[in-house]
């Protein structure tokens, strides 16, 4: 049976750099893949369905609205079939949460049925899904541009460890991208490759996540959460991804990134460390 990883997207730094007519925000953001995320599954079927299991699944329906379904309809539209597909989505990270979990389930979704149908994804059906689905099409690290769908090359990245903390709490992007104010910020320079954790980190701290401080306002919690993860032995850097709740971590080894997780649990937290 085909199945797809649906790996959760994680903004290093996130610059809100202008607004366009239609009220979407331009960003500068450098996105990365840990290796987590929710897993999908195709099979021929008679119609088009979703069975949802996980231990996030209860938060979500198989409804029409699921990213999953949407892509595959999207998608079978622009090609002109039918789509007689039995998907089934384990869901393993938090919904609405800063991780693009729903991005990289529509994307997911996009790779299994172009090599099922033995057809390439249609150009700009994956941004029309949302702002987040084409980075997570392509899954690796990369730098995005434009409302997020302009892609370009990640700086080299050195091996690092990394902790994602969610606490339990769902946020709204676009009420985070309301509650922003301020001056809009400037791309950010970076180097063609960073040599290590420690300098990527050190880089990274003179950038942002200009979402953050709107988020805390509307959600403490994330403001626990980030100091939670300061206060860990070896923390380089912690910040929220995307529009939040999520926050990471970033640390000099895979192996102190996972005992970090494990120390940050919490009743009602989410984390994962590698
Ligand atoms: C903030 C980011 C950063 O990677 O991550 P998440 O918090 O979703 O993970 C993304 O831009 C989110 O992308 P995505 O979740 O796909 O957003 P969409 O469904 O396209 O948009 C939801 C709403 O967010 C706002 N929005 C989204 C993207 C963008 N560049 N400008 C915006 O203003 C708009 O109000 C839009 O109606
Ligand atoms: N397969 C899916 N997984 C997660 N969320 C989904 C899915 N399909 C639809 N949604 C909806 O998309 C919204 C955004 O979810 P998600 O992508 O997890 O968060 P974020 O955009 O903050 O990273 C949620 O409010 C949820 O109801």
């Amino acid at each position: 049976m085909p199945v797809a990883q649906a790996r959760a997207k994680v903004n290093l730094f996130l610059h809100v750099t202008g607004r366009r007519l239609d009220g979407f925000h331009t960003l500068d953001s450098l996105a990365v893949f840990p290796p987590v995320g929710d897993t999908l599954r195709l099979e021929s079927g008679t119609g088009l369905s979703l069975a949802i299991d996980g231990p996030f699944g209860a938060g979500l329906s198989g409804e029409a609205d699921n990213l999953v379904l949407r892509a595959a309809r999207s998608f079978a539209d622009a090609i002109g079939r039918s789509p007689d597909i039995a998907f089934t989505l384990t869901k393993n990270l938090p919904v609405a949460s800063g991780i693009g979990g729903g991005s990289a389930d529509a994307a997911a979704s996009l790779r299994l049925l172009a090599a099922h149908w033995h057809r390439a994804v249609p150009p700009d059906l994956a941004v029309s899904l949302g702002a987040d689905v084409p980075v997570c099409l392509e899954s690796r690290p990369a730098r995005m541009g434009g409302i997020g769908e302009i892609l370009a090359p990640a700086p080299q990245l050195p091996d690092f460890g990394m902790v994602l903390v969610n606490p339990g709490i769902a946020v709204s992007t676009p009420a985070i991208f309301v509650a922003r104010t301020g001056d809009f910020s400037l791309p950010a320079g970076l180097p063609a490759r960073w040599n290590d954790a420690a300098a990527m980190a050190a880089d990274l701290a003179r950038l942002s996540n200009d979402l953050e401080a709107p988020a805390i306002r509307l959600a403490p919690a994330i403001g626990e959460v980030l100091a939670a993860l300061r206060s860990t032995p070896n923390c380089l850097l912690a910040r929220m991804s995307g529009s939040g709740a999520t926050c990471f971590g970033i640390f000099p080894t895979g192996a102190d990134a996972a005992r970090t997780a494990a120390s940050l649990a919490r009743p009602g937290w989410w984390a994962w460390g590698g």
